[in-house]
């Protein structure tokens, strides 16, 4: 069986000395959708920014255990490479204001002062703006602005600018939570499609959205994983009596 993308180990996160991810233990495979989901303030999000090193950025916060990307430890890389294998998209569309869509796309690349031939660069625009079906709808405006699309556009934007760097892993904070619902439809659809390519990581509230996009599921609950199981499996037969609860609506 082929390595496993992401490794998680006894993995353990704090903010001063609130612990808000306690020793989790994951493991994930390639082109799989895994949805993170569990009431609010239990850690989601936390965990997500654990796995490309941006926790660290908030004082006082700190981790303990490992977490393994294709077998290597990415608390030994430099942030700044990992990052690059590993892309980040927000719950907001975040889209740099002051870049048009084509330089949006190329971010990743002209902020890291990565060098790139004018043929390469078209190459990677079009090809990332095709995987995040925004092509059609923007090919004839690349030098516009960014900001000028709508809100689905600009997260499916924020979606082609982390997969131009050619990710092994795309981590999505609740990126249809401030999308209308058919925006929303097309994200989850683009997911569909992106997960022949990549792997992806999703943290949602919205438990319909997880069985919709998913293969599998964190149920995460008090900085705890308490299940991680198939979607449909931990949907429908879930082993631990908390899932159940917040599955069947007894908490949010
Ligand atoms: N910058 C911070 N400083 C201190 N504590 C924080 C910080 N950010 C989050 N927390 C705390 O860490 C815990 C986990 O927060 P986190 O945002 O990871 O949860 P979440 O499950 O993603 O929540 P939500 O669904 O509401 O976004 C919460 O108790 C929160 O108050």
């Amino acid at each position: 069986m082929e390595r496993p993308i992401l490794e998680v180990k006894h993995f353990h996160a704090w903010f001063g000395t609130h612990e808000v991810v306690k020793n989790v233990n994951l493991t994930l495979h390639r082109n799989e959708v895994v949805a993170v989901m569990g009431p609010s303030g239990c850690g989601k999000t936390t965990f997500l920014r654990c796995i490309n090193r941006m926790h660290e950025l908030t004082p006082e916060a700190r981790t303990e255990g490992q977490i393994l990307l294709e077998g290597e430890d990415i608390y030994r890389m430099s942030p700044i490479m990992l990052r690059l294998r590993v892309g980040m998209v927000f719950q907001r569309p975040n889209p740099f204001p002051h870049m048009t869509i084509y330089e949006n796309v190329l971010a990743g690349y002209l902020l890291n002062n990565i060098k790139l031939s004018r043929s390469d660069k078209d190459a990677i625009v079009e090809d990332a703006l095709r995987k995040a079906a925004l092509w059609e709808e923007v090919k004839n405006n690349l030098k516009k602005k960014g900001t000028f699309l709508s809100g689905g556009q600009q997260q499916r934007l924020c979606i082609a600018r982390a997969i131009a760097m050619k990710p092994d892993l795309l981590l999505l904070d609740e990126p249809t939570s401030a999308l209308d619902p058919i925006s929303t439809a097309g994200i989850e659809e683009l997911l569909q499609e992106l997960k022949k390519n990549y792997t992806l990581i999703i943290v949602t509230h919205n438990m319909q959205q997880a069985a919709r996009v998913s293969d599998e599921t964190a149920f995460f609950y008090m900085g705890e994983l308490v299940e991680f199981a198939p979607t449909r499996q931990l949907f429908t037969a879930p082993k631990d009596q908390r899932t159940q609860n917040y599955i069947t609506g007894r908490f949010s």
